[in-house]
């Protein structure tokens, strides 16, 4: 059991993958069952469970689980909501010697097991489902979901009726439905149970990125120079220039950028611009935190986007087709707000919206949010672990700008610049705890390093 990591499968990429393991199903859903015996057992530690049965084959690895409690001298019962419906399922009932419950007026218990649906679960749970698994959860002291909470869409994170898990145990893999909210916020803590199914697939989840110390060889040149340009709201490139700096790079220049800055940052005017993104020493500028929407700031945008230089597009730079296929690395870091400004509603899930958005404009995009999704053009795309939902406070974005820059300046593909650069900014949250304000993101920085 690990905790989430690796590659994120949809149901469908799960199915395929079980099947072209080459392990017979029944050997499966026996691991499977087997490691949520095991969860149950760490956490429940020993107390009574109540295993919840659905009719497929997560309610399969729930009877097994079962078995395998009672026979460790856990007191255990299980309720369903119905007969088993698939051969394995049928079979997992069958290896089970207690009584089977019914649902509707299954007593509560203080570890609830919820094993009702998984992967297969298509639509809305029915009253007749979701009222009893809600008065068991709330009544439990502590809940642990099979694969996911019964009641989230597996694929785009929606929830259907779902009760909160405190764990949920993924089997084989991550699924969306474990980092997309709603779903994410209904699982608790998730962990993987490896059952002998190889993974592969071009979605995964964030990691934490390799970050090379400075060499001996290095210079402020080698680690990166970085341009940061400010605009009305002087504060906001301030926070980004300076998360570039405490983020590793070794030359910050801020152009146009007012305000309280360390005096490690070298300051230039705005009309300095267009000679500055001429130095072939530049490895990334960063526009769009607090730049305002003046002509003049669009004009700056738009030298920072014809030049060569790899490129971090924030806030006030983002606009509809403001990129298309840029030949030089790129990064937009829009919020909700500003992505359904730039590429509308669209159909589909945030990991499918983003990866659509980054084809679309031929750019790495860091969708951001309490699930922020990363995604490249081709396909690849990144889903983040849920940050500490203190940095929902103005600011932030900068900061994670600025990192981004850095990242890029390091010499990062877009893609790794940007993993990198929301994992330190997650990290740095976590460091700074309840109550910070951007700036504190900025000390904790260094750190994290
Ligand atoms: N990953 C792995 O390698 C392994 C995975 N394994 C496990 O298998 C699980 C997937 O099993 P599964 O495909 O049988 O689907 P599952 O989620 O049990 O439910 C399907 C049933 O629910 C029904 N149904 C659906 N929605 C409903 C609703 N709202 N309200 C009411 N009913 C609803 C649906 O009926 P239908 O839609 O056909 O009417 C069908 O009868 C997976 O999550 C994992 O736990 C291991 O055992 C082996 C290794
Ligand atoms: N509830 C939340 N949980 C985790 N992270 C969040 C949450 N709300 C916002 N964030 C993160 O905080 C940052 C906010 O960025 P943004 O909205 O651009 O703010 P600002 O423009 O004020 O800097 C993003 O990195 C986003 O992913
Ligand atoms: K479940």
């Amino acid at each position: 059991m690990i905790p989430v990591s690796g590659c994120v499968l949809t149901a469908a990429q799960m199915h395929d993958a079980e099947i072209a393991s080459g392990i017979s199903l029944q050997k499966l859903m026996d691991r499977a069952g087997c490691a949520l015996a095991e969860a149950v057992w760490r956490f429940g530690s020993g107390r009574p469970a109540l295993i919840l049965c659905g009719p497929g084959n997560n309610g399969g690895d729930g009877y097994i689980a079962a078995r395998l409690l009672a026979a460790w001298g856990v007191d255990v019962s299980i309720a369903a909501s119905g007969f088993p419906k698939t051969e394995l399922a049928v079979a997992a009932r069958a290896a089970w010697d207690g009584l089977v419950g019914n649902l509707a007026n299954a007593q509560s218990s203080p570890v609830l097991v919820d094993a009702l649906f998984g992967t297969g679960l298509t639509r809305e749970l029915p009253a007749e489902i979701a009222k009893p698994l809600h008065r068991l959860a709330n009544a439990a002291e502590i809940v642990i979901a099979a694969d996911l909470p019964s009641g989230v869409g597996t694929d785009d994170g929606r929830d259907y009726g779902a009760a909160r898990a405190d764990i949920t145990l993924a089997f084989a893999a991550a699924k969306p439905a474990h980092l997309l909210q709603p779903a994410a916020s209904l699982c608790g803590k998730v962990r993987i149970a490896h059952i002998g199914v190889e993974c592969v697939a071009n979605v995964s989840v964030l990691a934490r990125p390799h970050l090379a110390q400075p060499g001996p060889t290095d210079h402020k040149y080698t680690r990166g120079m970085v341009i940061v340009v400010g605009g009305t709201m002087p504060g906001a490139a301030a926070l980004s220039a300076t998360a570039a700096a405490r983020s590793g790079a070794g030359y910050v220049v801020g152009i146009g950028v007012t305000g309280d800055l360390p005096h490690a940052i070298v300051r230039r005017d705005h009309d300095e611009l267009a000679n500055t993104l001429d130095d072939p020493r530049v490895r990334a500028v960063v526009i769009g935190p607090g730049l305002g929407r003046s002509d003049r700031a669009r004009e700056m945008v738009d030298l920072a986007i014809a030049s060569p230089c790899p490129l971090v597009l924030d806030g006030d730079a983002l606009a509809p087709n403001v990129v298309n296929d840029r030949p030089a690395p790129t990064i937009l870091t829009p919020h909700a707000g500003e992505f359904t400004r730039m590429f509308g509603d669209g159909d589909g899930s945030k990991l499918d919206r983003t990866r659509a958005a980054a084809d679309h404009c031929g750019a790495t995009i860091i969708f951001k949010g309490a699930d922020t999704v990363i995604a490249s053009p081709g396909g690849r795309a990144t889903l983040c672990p849920p940050a500490s939902a203190w940095l929902s406070t103005a600011g932030t974005g900068d900061v994670l700008a600025g990192i981004a820059g850095a990242m890029l300046a390091r010499g990062f593909a877009p893609h790794d610049a940007a993993c990198a650069a929301v994992w330190l900014h997650s990290e740095a949250a976590r460091l700074a705890g309840s109550g910070m304000i951007a700036d504190d993101l900025l000390t904790q920085l260094p750190r994290c390093l």
